[in-house]
C-alpha cells in the first residue's frame, strides 16, 4: 500500500525529514534530521509510535549531502517506509519568478531551477542533488518541489523592486524573499490561534543558520529582510547580510577578488563566523568568553532590532512577534535581548515563561503577543502537496522564464 509522503528539507546546516500519512490530517509517521552537517554531524530521529528515539554522532568531520541522505535513507528502510512512500516533497529554496506553487520536478523543471543556483549557492544545488538522491531511492515516487520564495509573491510591488533601472527589474532582478515555507507554517499556526486575522500585524523572526524576518499582515507577507539572494538582510551563521553594494565594488576593483572568492567570502566566511573568527554556531558563541564572540552575537541582535523597527514601520505597528527556528526556539537569551530591543513597540517579556520555554512569552502588560513556535517547513511542504490538484504543474506548462539581462 502506498499512502505516505516523505518530505526532505535541505538547509544550510542540516537535512531535515518527515514522513506523513497522505490524509487530510497529515498524521506524522516519523521525523528527524541530520544537523551540523559542516561541523560535527548528528542524526536525530524523534520517537514515533512504537519506535525508539535516535540521537547519535555521525563522526567528527563534516559530511557531504549524499552521506547525510544515506543516514536518512537507512532510517526509512529500518522503519519499512520506502514501500509506502509514493510522493516526495522537497523544500526548494529558490523558485525565481515562475515557481510559486507546488510543482512536479521533471527534467525540464529541474533544468530551470538549476539556473537559479547562483542566487542561493549554499542551498539550491544541494536541494536539487537531494531530488536526484531521493529519485534513486524511490524511483516510483513523484518528486514535487515546494518553494521558499512562493509565500512572498503576495508582497506589494514596492516591497519587491530595487532602485535599479526598469530593464533590470523586468529581467527579474527583484527581491524574492526566503524561508517562505517556515512563514507559511507560522501563518497557519497564527490562524489556528487567532482566526482569520492571524495575529494582525505580525513580525516573524526565523533565526536558524540562515535568518530572516517577515512582516505579515493577517498571515500574508508584506515585507521580508531577504531579497534577490539568500545573502540579504540579517547577519547569519556564515552569510554577511545586508551590505553596502559599494563594498562589493571595492572588493572587485581594489582587492581584485575573483567571482568565486567573492561568493565564498560572502556566503561562507562572513556573518557570525567571520565577525567572531570562532564559529558560525550560535550555541558555541553564547558559551564562549571571547570578546569577538560577544561582538558577533551583539551585531546579530543589533541588526534584528533595527529590522524589527523597519518592518513595524512597513505595517504601521505591531501586534504579534513570533520567534522560530534553531536559535529562536532554543536560545532564551536571544529572545530576551530581542524583546528588550523591541520594548519601544510595546513588547514586554515574561522572563520566567521565556526561560521555561513556554509558547507565550510576553507578560500581562505587553501590548504585543510574543510567541515561540517551532519551525516546521516539513508540514508546510506536506500541506502544499495535499492540495496539489494535478501532477502537471502550471509553471512548467507555461515554460519557465530565465533571469536574463
Ligand atoms: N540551544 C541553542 N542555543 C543557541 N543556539 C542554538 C541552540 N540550538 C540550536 N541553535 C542554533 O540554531 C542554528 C541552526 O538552526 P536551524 O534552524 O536548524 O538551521 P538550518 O535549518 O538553517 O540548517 C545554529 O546556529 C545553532 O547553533
Ligand atoms: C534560505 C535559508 O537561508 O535557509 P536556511 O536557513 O535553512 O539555511
Ligand atoms: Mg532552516
Amino acid at each position: 500500500m502506498t499512502d505516505a509522503i516523505l518530505v526532505l528539507n535541505g538547509g544550510s546546516s542540516s537535512l531535515k525529514f518527515a514522513v506523513f500519512e497522505r490524509r487530510d490530517e497529515l498524521p506524522l509517521l516519523l521525523r528527524g534530521n541530520v544537523s551540523s552537517i559542516g561541523q560535527q554531524p548528528r542524526l536525530r530521529v524523534d520517537a514515533a509510535a512504537g519506535r525508539s528515539k535516535i540521537d547519535k554522532s555521525l563522526g567528527e568531520a563534516p559530511i557531504d549531502i549524499s552521506t547525510a541522505f544515506a543516514a536518512v535513507a537507512s532510517v526509512l528502510v529500518d522503519n519499512d517506509l520506502p514501500r509506502r512512500i509514493d510522493r516526495v516533497g522537497h523544500r526548494i529554496v529558490h523558485g525565481g519568478r515562475d515557481f510559486t506553487e507546488a510543482t512536479l520536478l521533471d527534467e525540464r523543471t529541474i533544468k530551470a531551477l538549476r539556473l537559479l543556483e547562483p542566487l542561493a549557492p549554499i542551498h539550491q544545488r544541494i536541494n536539487l542533488d537531494i531530488v536526484a538522491l531521493a529519485a534513486e531511492l524511490l524511483p516510483r515516487a513523484l518528486q514535487i518541489g515546494c518553494f521558499d520564495t512562493a509565500f512572498h509573491s503576495t508582497r506589494p510591488e514596492l516591497a519587491k523592486i530595487y532602485g535599479l533601472p526598469r530593464a533590470l527589474t523586468d529581467a527579474g532582478i527583484v527581491s524574492y524573499g526566503f524561508h517562505g515555507l517556515s512563514y507559511s507554517h507560522i501563518a497557519a499556526k497564527l490562524r489556528d490561534r487567532y482566526g482569520a486575522r492571524a495575529g494582525g500585524r505580525a513580525i516573524v523572526a526565523h533565526l536558524g543558520s540562515g535568518a530572516s524576518l517577515c512582516a505579515m499582515d493577517a498571515g500574508r507577507s508584506i515585507a521580508t529582510t531577504m531579497g534577490f539572494s539568500t545573502l540579504d538582510g540579517l547577519v547569519m551563521s556564515t552569510r554577511c547580510g545586508a551590505l553596502d553594494p559599494g563594498v562589493i565594488l571595492h572588493l572587485l576593483q581594489e582587492r581584485r577578488l575573483s567571482q568565486d572568492e567573492l561568493a565564498t567570502l560572502l556566503y561562507e566566511q562572513s556573518g557570525l563566523l567571520g565577525v567572531s573568527g570562532i564559529s558560525g554556531d550560535m550555541r558555541t558563541l553564547i558559551d564562549s568568553d571571547d570578546s569577538a564572540a560577544a561582538e558577533a552575537v551583539d551585531l546579530f541582535l543589533y541588526r534584528i532590532g533595527r529590522e524589527i523597527g523597519s518592518l513595524a514601520a512597513a505595517m504601521g505597528g505591531l501586534d504579534t512577534l513570533v520567534l522560530t527556528a534553531g536559535i529562536g526556539e532554543n536560545a532564551p537569551l536571544v529572545r530576551e535581548r530581542i524583546c528588550l530591543a523591541a520594548a519601544w513597540l510595546g513588547v514586554g517579556l515574561d522572563e520566567k515563561r521565556n526561560r521555561e520555554g513556554e509558547e507565550v512569552v510576553s507578560n500581562a502588560t505587553s501590548r504585543v503577543d510574543v510567541l515561540v513556535i517551532p519551525a516546521d517547513e516539513e508540514s508546510a511542504v506536506a500541506a502544499e502537496m495535499l492540495v496539489l490538484r494535478s501532477a502537471e504543474p502550471t509553471a512548467a506548462r507555461k515554460g519557465p522564464r530565465q533571469l536574463s539581462g
